[in-house]
């Protein structure tokens, strides 16, 4: 299939690889340096687009790529309170989207058992949960994308909790947040931790990505799933399809 790039740094880069290993061809390339490219007969022919760019340009981005009625592919993250507003434009029909933070299956699998591990949490009080993320040093946003979509499915199992919080010096944390620690540290691709401490013990759960490899192939995979699609997607509606333990994704 016809593949258009928008967003031309660690994340297109590789995402270029794996499409074309994949055998797809990348009809256009959009960076910040060539935005105006949306109007091309090369980006209106992809089949789907994939943005992977900065929290303060991926909504004009997507809009863009609605106008030209291309499909779109996202995992830029740290723009979501625009997210329902985009979401209901797809439900009218105006542009087709799966958005996700984080393209990785292992990631979608390590969502699934949280929101497992929150569930029976649920019944024990005496256990506290705390998040902490840890990237690489150039991340703009914090807390991650993906400790935010964990926080929000832990947050609605727990009837003891109703928000996040990240730390702020000084102040005592309300009893009904859930914690997110950040941490920024080299070139690490991407690290999320859940913890659930008691007087007696602590059960964690920890996913650990080795590269971005498999946030970029995911993508990919999102994007060959999406053609010919029209509406809103998640990662869960695509991974639905493929398990047959029930009740794992939606
Ligand atoms: N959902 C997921 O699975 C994942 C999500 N991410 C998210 O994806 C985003 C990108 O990550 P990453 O590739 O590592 O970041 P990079 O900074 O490496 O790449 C971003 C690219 O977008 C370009 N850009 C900036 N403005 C525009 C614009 N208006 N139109 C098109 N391109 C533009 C930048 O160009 P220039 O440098 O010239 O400004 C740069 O080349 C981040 O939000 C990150 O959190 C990352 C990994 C996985
Ligand atoms: O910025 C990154 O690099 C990543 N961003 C995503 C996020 O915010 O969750 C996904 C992944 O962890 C890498």
């Amino acid at each position: 299939m016809k593949i258009a790039i928008i967003g031309y740094g660690k994340m297109g880069h590789l995402i270029e690889t794996i499409a074309k290993e994949r055998g797809n061809k990348v009809v256009c390339i959009i960076d910040a340096d060539n935005t105006d490219d949306f109007n091309t007969p090369e980006f209106k022919s992809a089949d789907v687009a994939i943005e992977f760019t900065t929290p303060s340009t991926a909504v004009s981005n997507i809009l863009a790529s609605f106008a030209a009625g291309v499909p779109v592919v996202v995992g830029t993250t740290g723009w979501t309170d625009s997210l329902p507003d985009i979401k209901d434009m797809c439900e009218k029909g105006a542009g087709t989207m799966l958005w996700a933070s984080n393209f990785s299956i292992g990631v979608n699998l390590f969502m699934a058992f949280n929101r497992y591990v929150a569930a029976v949490m649920n019944d024990f009080p005496e256990y506290s949960p705390e998040m902490t993320e840890i990237h690489h040093i150039h991340k703009l946003d914090h807390p991650s994308g993906t400790a935010i979509t964990l926080a929000d499915e832990l947050i609605g199992k727990v009837d003891r909790l109703n928000r996040w919080e990240e730390p702020q010096p000084g102040k005592t944390p309300n009893d009904h947040a859930l914690m997110i620690n950040h941490v920024r540290e080299g070139e690490v691709p991407g690290t999320h931790i859940i913890s659930w401490d008691s007087s007696v013990d602590t059960i964690t759960l920890r996913h650990e990505a080795k590269s971005r490899v498999g946030f970029a192939l995911g993508a990919v995979k999102a994007a060959e799933w999406l053609k010919g699609r029209k509406g809103f997607f998640s990662m869960a509606d695509m991974l639905s399809e493929v398990t047959h333990t029930k009740g794992l994704f939606v």
